[in-house]
């Protein structure tokens, strides 16, 4: 099924118009994997008259498809979650080698997505509109009411990061969809091979020609071209907080939802469970080496209870798995996407060992696989305590009141979650209602499931808000319409 997406030399081709289109100017960038350098797949560089071709088929299908029914897409979305789950074993094996995820966590994002698809069809199915009678504001009576519906926006161009290859495209396909727009998909490069399956996905499941697109291309060359496109309507972007930034700088007049970078802080209290700490600092910091937007980054501690905390977390890190999943299986710990996103987490490394961050655990790298590593006695002079790294390293800070980890948290530029972990519920509202992030999980490790909540991040954290209903929302708008009825009073 998936054959004719690549040609007999494993170029992909993209989705122009109903059509798999190869490169015009024979132009393709080769992916390679992190797990053993091996050749996977080229993805065409486009051009930009071929970004031109993509947008135009977007903007022209939109007009039909705006047309046909909730219904009728919410059938298409059922039938792509299907498909999708099908595939299962061959998208979790390519996003494996593409990504270097492991296999369990791959095949669980392939069927995490078929139900946020799923959800976000019934969601859209049960949405209703309003009517507001005019007669509750001062001055106006009955006989004016307001009639409320959604309409979509237009073009949506989604432009995906690498870590969550399905999930984070298809998490704004499908809302982009069922709102009614068309949709242009810009995968990352590293993670383009997924998105262009995800692509063939929709359209086995019957997403009319031109209705969804796809655009490859390197970020750094053809971004810029693509995001200020006149006949974009509305951009849904999750990727750093350094290229949103540029994107947010670039457009004018297109509304923007973005997920961005963070350093979510689990604030730890002297009466928290120790255990149940340990267990989700280590699996919210850990997992997948780190690279979450919303892994635990910074751990602030109470002094009292701080050596107690750094000796559990020390032993639940031995425990952790390390290695390459094409060769160990599943492993917690998987080498970083590249070379650079490495060498970034070792200088990190160095800049807190350097300025006398006492290393508890870890710190080594053999290639691009670092070991998970552990500072305690972080301070706030040092890059680890403020940087994301985007990798297995954990700085802790220790602090001495709630206060004190308040001002610490916030005085991050990120604002996307924290964790408080405590058994008193007026120290976790507290605390929770002064720290100034998107969401705040109690007794639990930083995360975005289930994937049906609201899911923001303030400061440079993001704008807007996505999850199922947000999302839909944030890629509609509304439309009203006045019924004026003759004054019978
Ligand atoms: N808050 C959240 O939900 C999430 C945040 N992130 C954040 O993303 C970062 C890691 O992901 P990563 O993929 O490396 O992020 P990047 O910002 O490097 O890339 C994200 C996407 O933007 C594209 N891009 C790059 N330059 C431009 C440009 N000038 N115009 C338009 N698009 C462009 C990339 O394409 P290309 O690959 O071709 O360069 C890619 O598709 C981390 O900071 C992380 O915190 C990641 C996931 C979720
Ligand atoms: O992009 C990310 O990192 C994800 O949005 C995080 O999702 P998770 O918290 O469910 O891993």
């Amino acid at each position: 099924m998936f054959e004719f997406i690549k040609d007999s030399k494993n170029r992909y081709k993209n989705l122009v118009d109903g059509e798999w289109v190869a490169s015009k100017e024979d132009t393709y960038i080769d992916i390679y994997s992190p797990l053993d350098e091996s050749l996977i797949g080229s993805i065409p560089a486009m051009t930009r008259e071929e970004v031109d071709l993509a947008v135009h088929a977007a903007k022209a299908a939109q007009r039909k498809w705006k047309l046909t029914t909730i219904d009728e897409r919410g059938e298409i979305l059922y039938r792509a979650a299907e498909i999708l789950l099908e595939q299962t074993e061959e998208l979790a094996t390519l996003m494996m080698r593409e990504i270097a995820k492991d296999m369990k966590s791959s095949r669980s994002e392939v069927s995490r997505t078929a139900d946020f698809i799923k959800f976000t069809a019934d969601t859209a199915k049960n949405l209703s509109g309003e009517s507001i009678p005019g007669d509750s504001f001062p001055g106006f009576k009955s006989n004016k009411i307001s009639i409320v519906r959604r309409e979509p926006l237009g073009v949506v161009l989604a432009i995906s990061p690498f870590n969550y290859p399905i999930n984070l495209a298809a998490s704004k396909i499908a809302p982009g969809l069922m709102a009614g727009n068309s949709i242009l998909l810009k995968p990352a490069t590293q993670g383009s091979l997924c998105g262009l399956y995800l692509a063939k996905v929709f359209e086995a499941a019957g997403v009319p020609a031109g209705v969804l697109n796809t655009i490859t291309g390197r970020g750094g060359e053809i971004g810029d071209y693509v995001t200020t496109h006149p006949e974009i309507n509305f951009i849904n972007f999750t990727g750093s907080t350094e290229v949103g930034a540029r994107i947010s700088k670039l457009t004018s007049m297109v509304p923007l939802l973005m997920e961005l970078g963070g350093k979510d802080a689990a604030i730890v209290l002297e009466d928290a469970d120790l255990e149940l700490t340990a267990n989700n600092i280590v699996a919210g910091g850990y997992s997948y080496s780190g690279q979450r937007c919303t892994a635990v980054k910074r751990i602030l501690v109470m002094e009292p209870v701080a050596n107690q905390l750094v000796e559990k977390i020390k032993e639940k890190i031995k425990k952790l798995k390390v290695g390459n999943p094409l060769t160990d299986g599943d492993v917690d710990i998987v080498p970083l996407i590249n070379t650079k996103a490495a060498d970034f987490v070792m200088e990190l490394i160095e800049d807190a060992k350097s300025k006398g961050g006492k290393l508890i655990a870890g710190g080594n790298r053999q290639g691009n696989l670092i070991e998970p590593t552990l500072f305690d006695h972080v301070t706030t002079d040092m890059r680890l305590a403020w940087e994301e790294p985007f990798g297995p390293v954990l700085p802790i800070i220790r602090v001495k009141s709630k206060q004190e980890a308040i001002e610490i948290a916030n005085s991050s530029v990120y604002g996307l979650q924290s964790a408080v972990f405590t058994q008193n519920i007026n120290d976790a509202f507290y605390i929770a209602d002064r720290l100034e992030v998107g969401t705040v999980q109690i007794n639990n490790k930083t995360e975005r499931g289930p994937d049906h909540f609201p899911f923001l991040g303030v400061k440079a954290s993001g704008l807007g808000t996505q999850g199922i209903r947000y999302s839909i929302e944030s890629m509609s708008r509304p439309k009203a319409t006045v019924i004026n009825l003759p004054d019978q009073t």
